[in-house]
């Protein structure tokens, strides 16, 4: 369908669409190239009545309509509701510059008519012509705030400091957006008034807020308003230098001061605490704006700066938080885990180890212990919440050899090779990412070729021929190989550690042991689970590439009342966010639940039982309109006049606000007759 474009309009088009220089332009063949002439000039600034008329042509293509007759028709009348908002403005600064005596007029007309008047009637008539000035009033202070905002970007936009400041101190916010998305800060850094700039940043307007306003076709579209308004408001109201079609979601006024090329703007921006390497919707800092010179200079310097700033608080942070207290507040249990995990982070945040290689983690254990839950916590704490900061390929995807161009893509020829296979797709979007490959046993031995190459040489070559290096990623590997071995191991540990606690309690003394606290000893990692590991996977090398191999353990008594408790409270909150119900236990109810623990589920074992005991009697008794809107509910276990070879049940009660309650009688579904 291209090949029917214009070349012309390709071109055109691309650098538009692209706001960084250094990105590409459309040759004639179609192939992306980059001209020398065109790295320093900026591709988002534009003219504006080209734009106006190619905004045009485009929302009606295919259609009869005269494109000049429809601008001409439709300009106008835009054209004159701008020219009565400007007045509106105006007349509200020129107010505002009046205020006082404004009011004080009011004042004394009120109070001359006050005066003039005598009898009851009048009083009435005054009183009720007061309810609606009053009313008058109100709705045009409302109606006055939103125009001051109005008033504020246009200000700041003609460089007016003088009304900007009135205007602020007049409770309008530093941070007022336009409707169509940008500040006011935005518009002044944009248009190089740096008085406006100035006052806007004292009054602590935020130099990181980004535009709301992507392109002129997507702001039509979200806010529902003709595009031929939106690019008119644009022109007029912020810049006509910019082109309609380029992206400006997230830019900053720093970017815009960039695109401005205004040194002075750029550097008032910097010192009032701009980031320079925040990056807009389109992953660019300003600096990608930026033409070679002043400008440019000044921003990589500044990003050095920053980067060094940011360093020294994250590694303040990382002091005060460190990450093992973080991963404990997601993750029950798993101590040695963690603490194995954190160690290995914390030596590559700080420089201690071999940049040649990326971490390479083994993590064992049974299903539903944490293994993924804390892959999954180690890229939150390395990304933030970036998404692609978190990759996970399910290795079952992989067992049979053909699987391989699945992975890396398949070479040139081949089905497929256009798509690119998933793990080289993702990892080229975020080479530092956090890589789980979840049941990595049972990929087939050549998938394991590929990734002893990728954990050996830290670089990924695909099928396209293309390398991707990520030294800086973290990979995780998770297996259930020896599973039950470790389990074993880790009842018996715990049951040892039990008895010497009790042997020590019952003889007084002092440093009795937590059952929790166990360590899977050396002896047992060499001896049983090394060669499982090396049966498994028959590779010495693949096995010596591995830094840790990270054991999971089953859970103890209290690390399973801890699960129960994190369970109950999840439905209690969504209780009392759905249903405004308040839902309390006993701690007798986390024993009984924490009895539906299976070892071969781990934690999901958990989430059921409470789901089969709790939550399915809280529904059924919604569904038989028991539960009285904003109740308290009690739940407790149910022992009494029960024989002892049944197992225990749990009970759900109203709680009265006398503390009174009155035992639920849910009738079990299966049953309605009861
Ligand atoms: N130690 C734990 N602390 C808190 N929640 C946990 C823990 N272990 C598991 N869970 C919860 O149980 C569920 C399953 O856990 P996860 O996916 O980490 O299991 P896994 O060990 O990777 O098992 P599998 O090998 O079956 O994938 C998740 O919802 C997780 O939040």
């Amino acid at each position: 369908m291209l090949s029917s474009v214009p070349t012309r309009l390709l071109t055109r088009r691309s650098r538009s669409l692209s706001p960084c220089a250094r990105v590409l332009q459309t040759s004639a063949s179609g192939a992306a190239v980059q001209t020398p002439a065109e790295t320093n000039r900026n591709p988002i600034v534009s003219t504006s009545r080209v734009s106006r008329r190619g905004i045009l042509s485009e929302e009606t293509a295919g259609t009869s309509v005269n494109h000049s007759v429809q601008y001409h028709h439709l300009a106008p009348r835009w054209l004159s509701n701008l020219e009565n908002r400007r007045s509106s403005w105006a007349a509200l600064a020129s107010r505002g510059r009046q205020n006082n005596q404004y009011w004080e007029d009011g004042k004394q007309s009120g109070g001359s008519g006050s005066r003039g008047s005598g009898g009851d009637a009048s009083r009435a008539g005054l009183a009720s012509a007061g309810v609606l000035t009053a009313a008058a009033v109100a709705f045009c202070l409302r109606k006055d705030s939103d125009n001051k905002g109005d008033a504020l970007l246009e200000a700041a936009r003609i460089n007016n400091a003088q009304d900007v400041s009135r205007l602020i101190k007049e409770g309008v916010d530093p941070n007022q957006r336009h409707r169509l998305g940008w500040t006011a800060l935005m518009v002044a850094a944009m248009n190089r008034q740096h008085s406006a700039v100035k006052v806007l940043l004292e009054a602590g307007a935020d130099p990181n807020a980004g535009d709301d306003f992507n392109n002129v076709y997507d702001t039509s579209r979200e806010k529902g308003i003709h595009s031929l308004e939106v690019l008119v408001s644009r022109e007029d109201e912020f810049s006509s230098r910019l082109s309609s079609r380029a992206g400006f979601r997230g830019c900053t006024a720093l970017h815009y001061a960039t695109l401005a090329d205004d040194p002075l703007a750029v550097r008032m921006l910097l010192e009032a605490g701009a980031n320079p390497l925040q990056t807009n919707g389109l992953g660019h800092t300003a600096r990608a704006y930026a033409k070679e010179g002043e400008v440019s200079t000044m921003l990589q310097e500044w990003e050095g700066k920053f980067k060094e700033l940011q360093e020294r608080r994250e590694a303040e942070e990382r002091r005060r938080f460190p990450l093992e207290r973080r991963l404990k507040e997601h993750i029950i249990g798993q101590e040695g885990a963690i603490n194995t995990v954190a160690s290995a982070i914390r030596r590559k945040e700080n420089g201690w180890y071999d940049e040649e290689h990326p971490l390479v983690f083994l993590f064992l254990g049974s299903s539903g212990i944490g293994k993924t839950e804390l892959a999954k916590q180690v890229a939150r704490y390395m990304h933030k919440d970036v998404k692609k900061g978190f990759i996970r390929m399910d290795m079952s995807e992989f067992q049979e050899k053909h699987e391989v161009a699945k992975f890396i893509g398949s070479p040139p020829g081949y089905v497929g090779h256009e798509e690119g296979g998933q793990l080289t797709k993702l990892l080229k979007a975020c080479p530092n990412a956090v890589v789980l490959f979840d049941e990595v046993d049972k990929a087939h031995p050549d998938v394991l070729t590929i990734m002893l190459q990728l954990f050996d040489e830290g670089r990924l070559t695909d099928g396209k021929g293309k390398t991707i290096e990520c030294k800086d990623a973290i990979f995780i590997m998770t297996s259930n190989v020896a599973s039950d071995d470790i389990a074993q191991h880790a009842l018996q540990l715990r049951q040892e550690a039990e008895e010497v606690s009790r042997r020590k309690l019952a003889d007084n003394l002092e440093d009795v042991q937590k059952s929790d606290d166990i360590k899977i000893s050396q002896q047992f990692k060499e001896s049983v689970i090394r060669p499982i590991l090396k049966a498994h996977f028959r590779r010495d090398e693949f096995l010596g590439r591995i830094n840790e191999i990270v054991y999971f353990l089953p859970f103890s008594h209290s690390e399973l009342l801890q699960l129960v408790g994190k369970e109950l409270n999840f439905w209690a909150k969504k209780a009392k966010q759905r249903h405004d119900i308040t839902l309390q236990w006993d701690r007798q109810v986390l024993d009984l639940l924490a009895g539906g623990y299976n070892l071969h589920y781990g934690a999901r074992s958990i989430k059921h039982e409470v789901e089969r005991r709790v939550v399915n009697q809280l529904a059924a008794a919604y569904e038989q309109e028991l539960l009285p809107k904003g109740c308290t509910l009690r739940l407790s276990v149910q022992s009494e006049g029960r024989e002892e070879r049944n197992s225990p049940s749990l009970r759900l009660e109203v709680v009265g606000e006398d503390s009174s309650s009155k035992m639920l009688d849910i009738r079990p579904p299966l049953n309605p007759e009861h």
